[in-house]
């Protein structure tokens, strides 16, 4: 299969390296100094104490350069460079390329479609945590990843060819025919713990134990807007995070706060600002969620400044 990864980083540079190793025809969007690196030692996985290294059938800044079209394109990036991926792959898209964008966001998707109104479009998510160790070395923590690509209805052909060659790639794969509740359940998670986090700087365990309130009210309110824009979701999924919650370490960060912190670009929009915008579509109150996106978009998060 024909795939373009764009965005060669913890998420991108992970799937290229298993689907070059699995024999497919991976052309690679890299850019800055990991595109160099990746051009001398090809793109470098760590996982499970082993380093698999492999090169992409062709890798370039410029998706123009593949001088080809694809079978389907993987957006990798962070949501707020989402557009500008899209814009630039289009030289590489014909009428039957698949896009699937694999960032964290629910609203991803909409964004594609709405640039790419007559192609087909699947929504996506990804289970990893992963970060670029070192220009062209992507590391692994745990065992690997999971990844759901789907749409609400009847799979096409080209998103269950997708899931066939990613499970091939020995990526744990689901293909689901109910993909708004599947990508809304990782939503819960990550809008809520990335919201609270950078709100209140401070890590998840201390979300959890000291502002346990609201950790509640914050999740009811990405639930409510969740079934409002049709995932089913109920109690069970809000008890389901709280749990897994409580299980990661007491100081681990969210990305978007450690990005905060760093004082770069967010996916504040993406996390948090995208529920107070269906929130106000559909009529419901978030006033938390209101509460953290205005502070964090007017001063960032409190121990950033
Ligand atoms: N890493 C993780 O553990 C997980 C991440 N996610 C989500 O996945 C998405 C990607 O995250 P992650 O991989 O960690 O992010 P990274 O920052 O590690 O990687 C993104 C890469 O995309 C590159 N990029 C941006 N725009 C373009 C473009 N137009 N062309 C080519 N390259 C481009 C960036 O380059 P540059 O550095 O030059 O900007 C960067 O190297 C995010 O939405 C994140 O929230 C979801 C689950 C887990
Ligand atoms: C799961 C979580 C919240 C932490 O790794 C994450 O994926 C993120 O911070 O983006």
């Amino acid at each position: 299969m024909k795939i373009a990864i764009v965005g060669a980083g913890g998420v991108g540079g992970f799937l290229a390296a298993m689907l070059v190793r699995a024999g497919e025809e991976v052309f690679l969007v890299a850019r800055g100094k990991h595109l160099a690196a990746i051009r001398e030692k090809g793109i470098c996985v760590e996982l499970n104490g082993e380093r698999i290294c492999s090169k992409p059938r062709s890798l370039s800044d410029d998706p123009a350069d593949f001088a080809t079209t694809m079978d389907a394109v993987l957006f990798c990036t962070k949501g707020y460079d989402l557009e500008n991926a899209a814009e630039s792959v289009r030289p590489v898209v014909n009428a039957k390329t698949l896009l699937v964008p694999l960032g964290n966001g629910v609203g991803n998707a909409e964004t594609l479609k709405r640039l790419f109104p007559d192609n087909p479009v699947a929504n996506g998510a990804i289970y990893i945590v992963s970060h670029i160790r070192s220009p062209g070395v992507v590391a692994v923590k745990g065992k690997g990843a999971y990844v759901v690509i789907g749409v609400d209805g009847k799979i096409p052909e080209a998103v269950e060819r997708l899931g066939r060659t990613l499970k091939r790639a020995g990526i744990r794969t689901k293909v689901s025919d109910t993909v708004t509740t599947d990508v809304w359940k990782k939503y819960l998670l990550i809008a809520a713990l990335a919201t609270l986090t950078s709100c209140y700087g401070k890590p998840m365990g201390a979300i959890v134990e000291e502002h346990r309130d609201e950790l509640d009210a914050i999740l009811h309110e990405i639930l409510a807007v969740g079934r409002a824009e049709g995932a089913i979701l109920d109690e069970s999924n809000i008890a389901r995070v709280i749990e897994q919650v409580a299980k990661v370490p007491y100081d681990s960060p969210t990305s978007m706060w450690l990005d905060f912190e760093a004082g770069g670009e967010t996916e504040l929009e993406q996390l948090s600002g995208y529920i107070v915008e269906k929130a106000n579509v559909h009529g419901i109150d978030v006033p938390l969620m209101k509460k953290c996106y205005e502070a964090l978009k007017k001063e960032g998060s409190p121990s950033s400044v």
